[in-house]
């Protein structure tokens, strides 16, 4: 009895969708459980349309007026219960922060205090941070590979190395140690892979507490605390605002970094257009970001990467509110939980065209100006409106950083092309298994 009145008295029984998914959360569970939410998040649109039932109060949407609704504009919809245990216990209670934070009003105060620190101006004074974490990382991975040959380099932890190390030189002004060692010595990368894995399934809760969320939280802070009990407190407990962005900027790197190795026309391009700016730099000296960022196929590259490789694979969870919505011709009760994937709008052939599932950046400079224009609009990577990430800017320094003196100082190969890497289709879409044969690049070439 309560499987029908979930099925047809919930309001929903209208959208298309998995029949599961009518009356409980098989079908979202599973797709979690088997790492695989991104892709079949995408087959349900292709079968049932651009509004698709997911769950028995969950409806996921792909289409750009869609986004601009949930998301976009200023009465965007209020973060769903998934953000609850975001906010890290401190001193025995949650601790709100910017991005766990549900109530609007709340969220504008808390963002008009800090949001000034994290401008496209502001962030330019945090390059030289950033410009020792990559100095840092081009050395040590020249110590570690030979200088007369290629040395196969597990660069799925390389690039995750130094995300954190570069988070700690931009909070605390210290980097970890993890470039220093090359490993996950404290188990922090360890423990927060665990928290995103679980993360992932809590979120398909049957409406209940996220309990295997915090349940993960605790095992992340006691993993850390038990290898490495003095590190910075305040790091491990006001985690979710500090903590923010090493993993999603390390899903960034590698996807730049493996659909680039896989594509030799596109790296030839990309290295030629490197090559014009780095004959006016000595071989020790960083380049400016404000040279770095103007090239346009480094930024067509870092957008095509942006696009074809969602950082996040669920839909951003949102509420509707309480007086109901219409959202591409459905009527939506108040309180649903609705949201869109980036995986399956970055999909949308009336956006990026047919060959959505093929590395093109090119299509970020080719053709009619407004297109790319709609194209921008929806790159839904970094998300969009008010809650879009307040990282970007700093994120964008880093890998327009990373990637030019990574190109710059050495070359490389996916060790075995003929095997895709492994991708964890959860929450953050986090890659392994991309070995990379490294070699040194003689001063001066590219
Ligand atoms: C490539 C790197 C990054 C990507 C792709 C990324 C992506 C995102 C996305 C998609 C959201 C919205 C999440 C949602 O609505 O569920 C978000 C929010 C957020 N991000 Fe990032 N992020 C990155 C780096 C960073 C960095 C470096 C920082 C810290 C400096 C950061 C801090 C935040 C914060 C605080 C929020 C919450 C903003 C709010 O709700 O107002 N992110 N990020």
């Amino acid at each position: 009895f309560q499987f029908l009145r979930t099925r047809y008295h919930g309001g929903l029984n209208a959208i298309p969708g998995p029949f599961s998914a009518s009356f409980c959360n098989l079908w979202k569970i599973l797709a979690v459980y088997n790492d695989d939410m991104p892709r079949r998040n995408i087959s349900v649109h292709q079968k049932y349309g651009p509004v698709v039932r997911i769950g028995p109060k969950h409806v996921s949407f792909s289409s750009p007026e869609a986004l601009h609704i949930i998301h976009g504009s200023r009465q965007a919809y209020p973060k769903s219960d998934f953000y609850k245990p975001a906010a890290a216990p401190f001193e025995g209670s949650p601790l709100l922060n910017l991005f766990s934070v549900r109530d609007v009003n709340y969220h504008s105060s808390l963002k008009k205090v800090i949001g000034g620190l994290y401008t496209k101006a502001a962030v330019l004074g945090l390059e030289s941070k950033i410009d020792t974490c990559v100095e840092m990382f081009t050395n040590q991975l020249r110590n570690r590979t030979r200088d007369d040959g290629p040395t196969n380099v597990d660069m799925s932890l390389w690039v995750h190395l130094f995300a954190f190390d570069c988070l700690g030189e931009l909070n605390v002004s210290k980097k970890f140690g993890y470039l220093d060692t090359g490993r996950d010595f404290n188990g922090f990368i360890e423990g927060s892979d665990k928290v995103l894995i679980k993360t992932g399934l809590s979120s398909e809760r049957l409406n209940q507490t996220s309990f295997l969320f915090e349940i993960s939280q605790d095992q992340f802070t006691s993993t850390c605390r038990s290898r490495e009990p003095s590190l910075v407190k305040e790091t491990i407990d006001k985690n979710c605002l500090s903590m923010a962005g090493h993993d999603v900027l390390a899903v960034t790197l590698r996807t730049i970094l493996y659909y680039v190795a896989r594509s030799p026309r596109v790296e030839d391009k990309l290295r030629a257009e490197l090559a014009t700016l780095v004959t006016h730099y000595g071989s020790t000296d960083a380049i400016p970001y404000t040279e770095t960022s103007k090239l346009p196929y480094l930024g067509a590259v870092i957008n095509e990467s942006l696009r074809i490789h969602g950082n996040l694979g669920l839909i951003n969870e949102r509420v509707t509110p309480p007086e109901g919505a219409r959202i591409d011709g459905y009527h939506i009760p108040g309180g649903t939980i609705v949201g869109i994937n980036p995986w399956v709008i970055h999909r949308n052939t009336e956006i990026f065209g047919e060959d959505v599932e093929t590395f093109r950046p090119e299509r970020w400079l080719d053709g009619p100006e407004d297109r790319i224009q709609e194209m921008k609009r929806n790159l839904f990577s970094f998300g969009a409106g008010p809650r879009m990430c307040i990282g970007k800017n700093i994120a964008m320094m880093q890998i327009y950083k990373f990637i030019t003196e990574f190109y710059r100082h050495f070359t490389f190969e996916l060790a075995s092309p003929e095997k895709d890497w492994h991708v964890i289709g959860n929450w953050v879409t986090k890659q392994t298994e991309m070995d990379m044969l490294v070699t040194q690049a003689k001063p001066g070439r590219v």
